[in-house]
């Protein structure tokens, strides 16, 4: 197993958010995780990337338990794309992808070439390119997302955690960045809101609600209509897409029932 969460639990104040979660997953598996709003698929994920620290439970990257080894080590292993990015400073674009790179330097070490053809590569890839000279602060909710993901992709991480990635990205960046996700080398545990796209994208799917996981297995096990009822309350039928042959959800609103 590549990236390991046992047993975690986590409360602020009296009020526990995750109960007992655990996530297995195996080296280059895009694993979803899917729920509704307020079931803790964010602070699972920050758990699972070191920014919060659970009060129960351990957390494995290839073997090593995360609180134990040092932010930078781990930067080298885990790249983030966060469902909120806090830039304090003006940075262009091409300096905040380029801090991607930082796992892999010593401290105030030079960027050397192979470093600039990275950065250049991951904002082509993230399709960012034509705005590498641009401030971030001054780019939109969608480019902001693209160049996060281009910082992501500098970092070379084996493993890649994203809360919500498609947040604020039309259609056409929807389907460009997931695919561009699918098609890296890595291994991958994404949150996400739409469940064609979790259904479309996903080896493997966790269902988060109330903190706890209430189901886990392929698209096809885990997006049946009873499942969509009881866990997020909404009636749908669901069918093989005729093209992809993934599992296609349809929405019923009640106006039809
Ligand atoms: N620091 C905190 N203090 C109090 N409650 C918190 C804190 N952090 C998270 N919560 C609560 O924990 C629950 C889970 O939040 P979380 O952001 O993990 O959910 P989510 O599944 O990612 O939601 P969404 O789909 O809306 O992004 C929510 O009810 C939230 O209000």
């Amino acid at each position: 197993m590549v990236f390991v969460a046992k047993n975690l639990s986590f409360a602020v104040q009296q009020s526990e958010i995750l109960k007992n979660v655990s996530v297995h997953i195996q080296e280059r598996e895009f694993v979803g995780l899917i729920g509704p709003n307020g079931s803790g698929k964010s602070t699972l994920l920050k758990n699972m990337y070191r920014m919060l620290q659970p009060q129960d439970g351990e957390v494995f990257l290839f073997n090593e338990n995360i609180y134990k080894q040092p932010a930078k080590e781990i930067a080298k292993q885990l790249a983030v794309v966060g469902q909120e990015t806090p830039v304090l400073f003006e940075f262009t674009v091409k300096d905040l992808v380029a801090m991607g790179r930082t796992p892999h330097k010593r401290l105030m070490e030079v960027d050397t070439r192979e470093d600039i053809a990275i950065v250049e590569q991951s904002m082509q890839q993230a399709g960012v390119l034509h705005l590498s000279e641009r401030s971030f602060s001054s780019l939109s909710g969608g480019e902001k997302k693209r160049v996060i993901v281009a910082r992501a992709l500098a970092q070379q991480a084996k493993v890649m955690v994203l809360d919500e990635p498609t947040n604020h990205l039309d259609i056409q960046h929807q389907l460009q960045l997931m695919d561009l996700i699918q098609s890296l080398p890595i291994t991958v545990i994404v949150a996400l809101h739409d469940l064609n796209i979790a259904a479309t994208y996903c080896d493997k799917i966790y269902v988060l609600k109330d903190g706890e996981i209430v189901a886990y297995g392929t698209p096809f096990e885990v997006l049946t209509p009873s499942l969509l009822q009881r866990v997020f309350g909404v009636h749908a039928e669901v069918s093989v897409h005729p093209v992809t042959k993934k599992p296609h959800i349809f929405y019923i609103s009640e106006q039809f029932l």
